[in-house]
C-alpha cells in the first residue's frame, strides 16, 4: 500500500530515470493527448463502478484515476504544490 504522495514521488523518479518496462514512462511518452484519453476513460469507469459495482471495485477505479492524474501532472511539468494551492 502507498499514499498519494508516495506514488507521486515514485512516478517522479521514474519520469527521470525512465526504467525499461515502466508503464508510466510509456504513458508519459504518449503525451498529454494520450494521458487525457486515459483520464476520461478512468473517470467513466469510476462513475460506473460507483453506480453499479462494489466499494472495493469503486476504490480500485478511483486509485487508477488518481494515478493517471498524477501522470498528467508530471507530463505538464507541474508539482503537487501547484495543485494543492487551489484546494
Ligand atoms: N498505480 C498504478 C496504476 N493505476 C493504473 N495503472 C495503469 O493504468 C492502466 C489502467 O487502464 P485500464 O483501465 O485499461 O486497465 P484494465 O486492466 O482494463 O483495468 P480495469 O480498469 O478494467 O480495472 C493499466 O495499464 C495500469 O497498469 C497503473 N500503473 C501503475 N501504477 C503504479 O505506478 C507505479 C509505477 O508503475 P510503472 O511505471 O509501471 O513501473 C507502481 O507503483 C504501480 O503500482
Amino acid at each position: 500500500m502507498k499514499t498519494f504522495d508516495q506514488l507521486f514521488a515514485e512516478l517522479s523518479e521514474k519520469a527521470v530515470t525512465r526504467p525499461a518496462g515502466s508503464g508510466t514512462v510509456a504513458e508519459l511518452d504518449s503525451g498529454v493527448h494520450g494521458i487525457g484519453k486515459k483520464i476520461v476513460e478512468e473517470a467513466a469507469e469510476v462513475w460506473m463502478a460507483a453506480e453499479h459495482e462494489s466499494d472495493e471495485r469503486t476504490a480500485e477505479e478511483i486509485s487508477q484515476l488518481l494515478y493517471h492524474l498524477q501522470v498528467l501532472v508530471l507530463a505538464r511539468g507541474l508539482t503537487l504544490e501547484d495543485v494543492y494551492k487551489h484546494l
